[in-house]
């Protein structure tokens, strides 16, 4: 019998035009800007974004640089990756896995006020010094490790997120590549899916 021909994988790249999220509804509020759950329609996929606002502090943009560029890096099932990130009017979108659970901190203060389970912590700390161990071997400091960075999915998966204060081992912050003003075309990154 004739073996059937197997169609090539098409790798799929998330959109870089707003126009393709439908905002579903505020997740929260971080230093930087504002977190919503989207639709992604042409993918039909739930995501996070985080529109951050490039009108603010000049220094903010070097948080929002930093935190791409070392998202657009790594891979490792442990550190939450960007899906892709570009900008909108003034602000930076980076579109994200939805992590459903939320934080560390909000599943701690909202269903176990009086702390997790050993076991539990056993896990969380588990899956998060993989992702330390990964970024260390990488150059990468992560330098802000705290409950409300460690987020869960549905399935209870563990993934460190929010690189906006890491550092690199190797580069000094004016690395080639990187301009200095915030523009389009120095910030898009889509990765495939
Ligand atoms: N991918 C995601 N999936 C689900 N929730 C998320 C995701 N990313 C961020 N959040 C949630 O959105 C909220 C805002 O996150 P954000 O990273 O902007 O700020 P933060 O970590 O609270 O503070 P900071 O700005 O100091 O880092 C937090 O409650 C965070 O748990």
């Amino acid at each position: 019998m004739a073996s059937e021909e197997e169609e090539p994988k098409r790798v799929q790249y998330y959109p870089l035009d707003s126009n393709s999220y439908k905002i579903l509804g505020e997740i929260g509020v971080g230093v930087t800007g504002v977190v919503f759950k989207a639709i992604c329609v042409p993918m039909d996929s739930t995501v996070a974004i985080k529109a951050i606002n490039l009108d603010q502090a000049s220094t903010d943009f070097n948080y929002v640089r930093r935190e791409a560029k070392t998202l657009s890096l790594l891979s490792h099932p442990n550190i939450l990756n960007a899906h892709c990130s570009f900008t909108v009017d003034r602000s930076f979108w980076v579109v994200m896995p939805f992590m459903s659970a939320g934080s560390l901190q909000y599943i701690i203060s909202s269903s176990f006020p009086d702390g997790l389970s050993e076991p539990c912590i056993a896990i969380v700390l588990k899956e998060t010094l993989r992702a330390l161990s990964y970024l260390h071997i990488q150059g990468h400091l992560h330098r802000d490790i705290k409950a409300g960075n460690i987020l869960v999915d549905s399935n209870g998966s563990v993934t460190l997120a929010d690189f906006g204060v890491s550092a690199s081992f190797y580069e000094s912050d004016s690395s080639p590549g990187w301009s200095s003003s915030p523009s389009s075309s120095s910030l898009m990154v889509s990765t495939p899916y």
